[in-house]
């Protein structure tokens, strides 16, 4: 099981000083989102550059032109890319295609995805890496999470890798553990803590007993 920083509500300046507080407890680290709105792709270079060993995510939430995007995130030196699940296989296609010709990796964003269970399967079988759910800030803002998403899927993808995401944080952990996920995803719960470093280090702790 692995463990994913997202950086959202920060600068990519500011996301560089976290990831060094919790370099040695995270896996990957994800270029949330809003800093790509904010910053460009330019982001996912600069932290790339910053920390060369760890494995950073392009959080671009790709919903169009798969192979495109996917180039001109591998170009800024993503190793790891999203697209939406709520999009159409061409171009979960193309972007699959694209990243195997780039020694990339894709991560389906299964938010908002109404028929979760026959969606996980038709893009399990697309041949995409991860397939994530997700609770994002509006859902989690109204009270949901997304530990039965979690379990829906887990019964059957059979060939990605699973994982999930939505406002995770040291006390919901093990309820996402439980499930055993391949990849947690946790923003917040780290990058807005007071004690970033101890609240990675616990969480850490958490996901490599998985
Ligand atoms: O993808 C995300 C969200 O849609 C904003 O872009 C977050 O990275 C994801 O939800 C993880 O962050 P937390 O919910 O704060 O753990």
């Amino acid at each position: 099981m692995e463990l994913q920083l997202a950086l959202d509500l920060v600068t990519a300046q500011e996301g560089i000083e976290i990831v060094r507080e919790v370099e040695p407890f995270i896996d990957i680290v994800e270029i949330g989102t809003p800093i790509v709105i904010n910053e460009g792709l330019n982001a996912v270079k600069v932290i790339k550059d910053a920390f060369p060993n760890l494995k950073v995510l392009a959080d671009l939430k790709i919903m169009d032109a798969g192979g495109y995007e996917i180039q001109k995130a591998a170009e800024a030196g993503a190793d790891i890319v999203t697209v939406l699940g709520a999009t159409n296989d061409l171009t979960i296609k193309g972007a699959v295609e694209e990243a195997k010709k780039q020694g990339k990796k894709i991560l389906i964003d299964m938010i908002n995805v109404p028929n979760l269970e026959q969606r996980a399967r038709e893009v399990d079988a697309l041949g995409v890496d991860y397939i994530c759910v997700h609770t994002g800030y509006d859902g989690q803002a109204a009270g949901h999470n997304p530990f039965e998403d979690l379990a829906t899927i887990k019964k059957v993808v059979k060939n990605a890798k699973t994982a999930v995401a939505g406002g995770l944080k040291l006390e919901t952990l093990p309820e996402a553990i439980k499930a055993q996920p391949d990849l947690v995803i946790v923003g917040g719960g780290i990058a807005s803590q007071s004690d970033k470093k101890g609240a990675a280090e616990k969480i850490a702790n958490l996901v490599k007993q998985g």
